[in-house]
């Protein structure tokens, strides 16, 4: 059964929700196979697969072609899309339009912003559209030029900040709210005083669900941030594999009779 905006908002279970990102068909089938409640089709994606340093670069029409794959690939989980740096907040007609590709043309069931006071009011727009939002506070990476990837709510004010904007958040219409690399302890307040669920990210256990970057959660990532756990060694099982086929390759051992085809008929021919 499909995962819902409502499931997700109603912190039912006593469990955790549990989301991954993913950005193509086959790993939304794996993730969706294994009972994850909601796929993230990050921007992250312009690290994992794009190979960028940071998620700026990555555009409206990438995140549509990523939802489009994952959206075929996944079964009973919630899809989100994230909208690109700048691809929301400045311009509401635009920022509709490209929220609403994700629902409309790419198979979407909720769009993500990294929130801020500029997108309480597009939140609540969006929302009223019917396009659901997750927000999105604390570490935001699409303003890497501004907080580089540190620790965000720190100080009193930037902790009753932050508050006060997931409240606002909440009152916009928000369904979820991301918590990325706040301290425990604010992760914590800030799900206590808020009705809809928090996910965090780097954000300690008291959160109402978590969610990591599926490359980092696998171990095929090159690096990850401190909060990850690598739960698998996927970039050595892959490596190993890739290294057994060039052996077998260059051994002459594959492809063996098993793998080959002929025609009987023509046997004589050649
Ligand atoms: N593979 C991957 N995993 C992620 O979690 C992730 C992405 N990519 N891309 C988009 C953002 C960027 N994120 C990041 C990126 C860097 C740090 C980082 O450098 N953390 C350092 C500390 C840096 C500092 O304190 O300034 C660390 O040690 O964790 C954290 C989160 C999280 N997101
Ligand atoms: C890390 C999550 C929350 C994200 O925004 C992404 O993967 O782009
Ligand atoms: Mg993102």
């Amino acid at each position: 059964m499909r995962t819902t905006v409502r499931d997700v908002l109603s912190k039912a279970g006593e469990e955790p929700i549990t989301m991954l990102t993913a950005y193509d068909a086959v790993t939304a089938e794996i993730v969706d196979e294994r009972g994850v409640d909601v796929i993230l089709v990050g921007d992250s994606v312009g690290n994992t697969a794009h190979g960028h340093e940071t998620t700026l670069p990555v555009t409206v029409d990438q995140m549509a072609d990523h939802t489009t794959a994952v959206a075929r690939g996944a079964e009973d989980a919630l899809v989100v899309a994230d909208m690109p740096f700048l691809s929301y907040g400045h311009d509401d007609k635009e920022s509709i339009e490209n929220a609403g590709r994700m629902l409309k043309e790419a198979g979407a069931h909720a769009v993500k912003l990294e929130s801020g006071p500029h997108t309480v009011e597009l939140t609540e727009k969006l929302s009223h559209l019917g396009i659901p939002v997750m927000a999105h506070l604390g570490l935001t990476p699409q303003s890497v030029n501004q907080q580089g990837y540190a620790l965000q709510g720190t100080s009193e004010e930037a902790a009753d900040r932050m508050l006060e904007l997931a409240a606002a958040h909440e009152d916009a219409g928000a369904f979820s709210l991301v918590l990325e690399r706040v301290p425990a302890p604010l992760a914590a307040r800030i799900t206590d005083a808020l009705e809809i669920p928090t996910i965090g990210i780097g954000a300690g256990p008291d959160c109402d669900g978590q969610v990591l970057v599926v490359d980092d959660a696998v171990g095929l990532s090159d690096w990850t941030p401190s909060f990850v756990e690598e739960f698998g060694n996927v970039r050595e099982a892959m490596g190993d594999a890739i290294e057994s086929y060039t052996e077998a390759v260059e051994s002459g051992e594959f492809p063996g009779a098993e793998h080959s085809e002929g025609v009987e008929e023509l046997d004589e021919l050649y």
